[in-house]
């Protein structure tokens, strides 16, 4: 099911057919066209993409989208309306020969170095290394960034909501409907898989990307139905396929009546509501493999929950298994645990192995800090759908990448700043994940293209980019390079085959499980050190103090 993406070795386009180098803000062109001018536009430039902040407050970033962004370059290629379309968008003034240099532009002199998706990831560390003539490589900016910043900023959010909920819940992305559009939508589905999530509610996307699909029902099926009377055939085949009880509904008031009399149960409940018990009825009819019900339209405790067990009775007479109840509303701690309660006196007293350890799925509002008190109180929910806080990133609305010139004609470049988290670091750069004894990753160092890289138990000095008093000693157990190549251009390089979409997600499930704990921590955790070698240090102090006017005081 996975979306065909290399075929032969052609990389199919984006998963997005409005991703065209249209995707881009005016000034990219405006630039191209003045660097073309200039008889600048072929001359090689180097462009880091990065961010400068962990978003949500923590200290992690899951990196992803990359995979669009090779498909972006790999099928870069202006139409003849899209020049048309920029003729018209830039001055009158512009001369004809910009768009014949558009006609004949791709990207196959631009090289990509990225880290690998689903790679868990630091500020200031280049997630993207591009290199190439400068008026191609400005194109890419925007649409660059628009392809990771929200995939990267939701696929953390879906890790900090793995984090919270814990291994073995099952955690459902329900967000379609509060999704920023369309392709917030299936972006948001896709990302929420890559950082950890189970399925999706999203049909589009499970076609796409084959994320599994999920779904229970709504409160308009519940509500839709008056009363029992509505289904017209009662009949349903035993599982085995032996014979058919002709009257289900039957059976599953006498279960209703066998609950409401039990001794250990019916001084909880007296009449259930019958239109809910209806639509109960008529979707185990519809679906007895899966019968799965939302247990809060009326009264949980009083009636969904155990209309919900009459219904699941009567499937288990006929060989069927419920699949469970969903809770939307009301407190789902206290709710999940008097449901599990009932669950339990009912295995015991009709003797239904398992029936205790029927699925409670929540859902209502839920995000990081509702789990989070969930967790505290103590709850008995096994699966989690999520939707509005999830995919609108409510708590963050963008992760801040950015895309800076590093070098060009192999002079290294600064962008300075009186704010110093946004000076940018010069240079072609190699990156690379220096691990500790006990196998956490300890630091991501940066150094100068040919330096030689860290070795397996040589000391080598790690310095703050900009903090002098910051520095720290490192012998690394093990050695990481983190850029590699995903494009190589004219380069006699090795391209990296992208991966499928479950191996992203289970490359990040592992990266996350790989880091030190108090990194990952919701309150106050422990930022992970980034950091130059010693000549690197020097280096942009160099460029910093060459390229700062020296103030003068009057
Ligand atoms: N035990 C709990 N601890 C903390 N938060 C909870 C707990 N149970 C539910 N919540 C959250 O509290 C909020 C309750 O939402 P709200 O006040 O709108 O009530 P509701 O249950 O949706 O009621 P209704 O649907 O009947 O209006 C939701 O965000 C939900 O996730
Ligand atoms: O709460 P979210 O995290 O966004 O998850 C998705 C929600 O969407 C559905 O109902 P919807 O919100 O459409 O209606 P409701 O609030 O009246 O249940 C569902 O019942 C969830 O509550
Ligand atoms: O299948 C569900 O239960 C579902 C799907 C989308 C939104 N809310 C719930
Ligand atoms: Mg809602």
């Amino acid at each position: 099911m996975e979306a065909k993406k290399e075929n032969g070795g052609v990389i199919a386009g984006p998963t997005n057919p409005m991703v065209t180098p249209l995707l881009t803000d005016l000034y990219q062109f405006t630039m191209a066209y003045a660097y073309w001018k200039a008889g600048k536009h072929q001359e090689r430039a180097v462009f880091d993409l990065y961010f400068r902040k962990n978003p949500f407050g923590g200290e992690y970033t899951v990196f992803a989208g990359l995979e669009e962004v090779i498909r972006f370059i790999a099928n870069f290629r202006l139409t003849e309306e899209e020049i048309a379309f920029i003729r018209e968008c830039l001055s009158a003034s512009c001369e004809d020969g910009f768009f014949d240099y558009l006609r004949g532009i791709d990207c196959s002199d631009v090289e990509v170095y990225s880290i690998p998706e689903g790679t868990v990831v630091f500020p200031k560390i280049p997630l993207l290394r591009i290199e190439g003539p400068i008026a191609v490589v400005q194109l890419l900016e925007t649409p660059f960034l628009n392809l990771i910043n929200y995939a990267s900023l939701v696929s953390t959010n879906a890790a900090r909501h793995r984090n919270v909920a814990g291994k073995s819940k099952t955690l459902l992305e329900f967000g379609l409907r509060r999704a920023q559009g369309p392709d917030g939508g299936v972006g948001a589905s896709k990302y929420c898989y890559v950082g950890g999530f189970d399925a999706t509610s999203n049909v589009a996307a499970g076609k796409l990307f084959g994320i599994p699909l999920r779904g229970t029902h709504s409160h308009a099926f519940v509500s839709s139905y008056m009363s029992l009377d509505e289904i017209i055939d009662k009949s349903l085949r035993r599982k085995d396929g032996s014979s058919t009880c002709e009257d289900f509904v039957s059976l599953v008031q006498t279960w209703l009546s066998k609950i409401q009399w039990s001794k250990s149960l019916g001084g909880i409940f007296g009449e259930t509501n019958q239109s809910e018990l209806a639509a109960f009825t008529s979707y185990a009819l519809a679906f007895p493999n899966n019968f799965l019900a939302l247990v809060d339209t009326y009264d949980v405790m009083r009636s969904g929950v155990p209309n919900f067990c009459a219904v699941a009775l009567a499937l288990n007479d006929l060989g069927y298994k419920a699949g469970g109840i969903r809770l939307d509303s009301g407190d789902l701690a206290y709710l999940s645990c008097e449901a599990r309660k009932f669950f339990c006196s009912i295995e015991k007293e009709f003797g239904v192995p398992d029936f205790g350890k029927m699925i409670i799925t929540a859902s209502n509002d839920l995000n990081e800090e509702t789990l989070d008190a969930l967790n505290k109180q103590g709850h008995e929910v096994d699966a989690f759908g999520i939707g509005t806080y999830l995919v609108t990133c409510y708590a963050q609305a963008a992760l801040g990448g950015v895309f800076k010139l590093v070098e060009i004609n192999n002079q290294p470049r600064i962008k300075l700043s009186e704010d110093v988290s946004k000076v940018s670091i010069p240079c072609k750069k190699r990156c690379y994940r220096l691990y500790g004894k006990e196998g956490y990753p300890l630091v991501d160092i940066m150094t100068g293209e040919n330096e030689p890289s860290p070795k397996v138990g040589e000391r080598i000095l790690c310095r703050h980019p900009f903090q002098e008093s910051k520095r720290a000693y490192v012998v690394p157990q093990r050695v990481e390079e983190l850029l590699r190549c995903y494009w190589p251009g004219i380069s006699d390089k090795t391209r990296e085959t992208l991966p499928p979409l479950k191996a992203i997600r289970e490359r990040c499930i592992k990266q996350l499980e790989l880091m030190r704990p108090d990194h990952m921590r919701r309150l106050n955790p422990t930022p992970y050190k980034v950091s130059v070698s010693a000549k690197l240090y020097d280096f942009i102090h160099f460029l910093w103090l060459n390229e700062a006017p020296v103030g003068e005081l009057q």
